[in-house]
């Protein structure tokens, strides 16, 4: 790990550094407990990645949590499961003794992981091209994982569409493509594969990654907040309607976890990782083998008796940006002398 100075970057997101986030960062380094000299950059595979200090008591544990065995004979079905977070939670899995469906657009892609997780856990990946905004699209992947591996006892609806844009930028087509892809398309899995379960008279475990926003809203993800929010009505209802059929229904909410897909779209510049860094109380971005394992622990027999949870899973982000005072972090022991001397020496009302 190295030090570095905040404001090296590059020529766009040097410009955009100095006219949005002047502000907040110089704050940051001037007065606060949060300067340069703490903010930590590690540097692997060409990524850079901040941290505190204090993130050092947080380091993250990455080994496989559950038993080995634990997905013996059991089918796991992955939406985005050929990049980034589906693909860490389909490794998880398939070492765990699960075979695994992934589905997604890009098939050379699918294949290509398919191929090394298998070839890493001796357990096999199967990889089915689906786009799931298409209803017909999705009942045609069905039936062929059906042929492969019969129904899956694990659904983890993955697959996300997001970009940032002010919403006054934002075309009809371009909310559409979002909403299609994160609700619809939750909702076309979740439908074909719950009535095909029902019928079969099989239980399962559905699992939805949303995000932290969801609950809060967010400007400039307008799209994908909104149709977050409604995956997690549709999966909060459905714990309710379908416990009666074997099926159990959760959500995990995450906070930032660096993979290409997200940090791509939502921080193109890499201007905006040093300040969130600075409100994630554990002081570090989650790994992406952190989420899989809360996401095996949540689709296994061990959690037969959890449905309807929502788990947020951010380093305790969202706590941290709701509360009135919490920005208090950054004043020194020498203010809060001087403030307490103020406070105390205030007389009646
Ligand atoms: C500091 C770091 C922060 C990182 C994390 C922080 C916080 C934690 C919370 C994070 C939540 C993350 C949630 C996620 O979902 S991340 C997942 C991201 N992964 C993906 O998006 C992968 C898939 N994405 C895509 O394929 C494309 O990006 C897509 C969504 C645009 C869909 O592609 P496609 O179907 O090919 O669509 P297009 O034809 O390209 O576009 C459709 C429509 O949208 C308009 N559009 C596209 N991009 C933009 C843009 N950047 N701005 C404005 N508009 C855009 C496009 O123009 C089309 O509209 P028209 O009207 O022109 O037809
Ligand atoms: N990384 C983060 O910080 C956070 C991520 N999340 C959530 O985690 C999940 C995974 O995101 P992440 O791994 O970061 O990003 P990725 O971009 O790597 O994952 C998104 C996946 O969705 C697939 N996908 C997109 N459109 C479609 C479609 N129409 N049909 C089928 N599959 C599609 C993509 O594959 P393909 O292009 O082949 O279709 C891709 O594999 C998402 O739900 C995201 O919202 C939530 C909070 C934070």
């Amino acid at each position: 790990m190295v030090p570095v100075s905040v404001g090296q970057a590059g020529n766009v997101s040097g410009l955009l550094l100095s006219l949005i986030l002047s502000e907040q960062v110089q704050n940051r380094t001037d007065s606060v407990d949060f300067g340069p000299s703490q903010l930590w950059c590690h540097r692997f595979a060409g990524l850079r990645s901040y941290a505190t200090p204090h993130s050092q008591f947080f380091a993250p544990s990455e080994g496989i949590m559950l038993p080995a065995g634990s997905y013996n004979n059991k089918v796991a079905f992955i939406t985005g499961g050929g990049t980034g977070l589906g693909r860490a939670m389909t490794g998880v899995l398939s070492q765990l003794g699960a075979q695994c469906v992934i589905a997604s657009r890009k098939l050379e892609v699918l294949q290509q992981t398919a191929t090394e997780i298998s070839s890493q856990t001796g357990n096999k990946v199967h990889a089915v091209q689906c786009d799931v905004r298409d209803p017909q699209a999705v009942s045609r992947c069905v039936d062929q994982m059906v042929e492969l591996t019969g129904l899956p006892d694990v659904i983890i609806n993955n697959a996300a569409g997001n970009f940032i844009c002010p919403s006054e930028r934002l075309s009809a087509n371009g909310w559409k493509s979002i909403t299609d892809i994160v609700l619809n398309g939750t909702a076309f899995v979740t439908l074909e594969l719950g009535k095909r379960l029902i019928q079969n008279q099989k239980g399962a475990s559905f699992l939805a990654i949303t995000t932290i926003y969801a609950e809060s809203g967010s400007g400039f993800v307008v799209p994908s907040a909104s149709a977050k929010a409604g995956v997690e009505a549709l999966y909060k209802s459905l714990a309710a309607e379908w416990g009666r059929y074997g099926h159990r229904f959760n959500i995990i909410q995450p906070g930032p976890i660096r993979t290409k897909g997200a940090f791509s779209r939502l921080d193109p510049t890499g201007t905006f990782e040093k300040s969130m860094i600075g409100r994630i109380p554990t002081g570090r971005l989650g790994k992406p083998a952190e989420l899989a394992n809360l996401a095996a622990y949540l689709s296994s027999d061990y959690a037969s008796w959890m449905s309807g949870a929502v788990i947020r899973f951010d380093g305790g982000e969202y706590v941290s940006m709701a509360g009135e005072f919490n920005e208090l972090r950054k004043v020194t022991d020498d203010q809060w002398k001087m403030l307490e001397t103020m406070i105390r020496s205030t007389k009646g009302s």
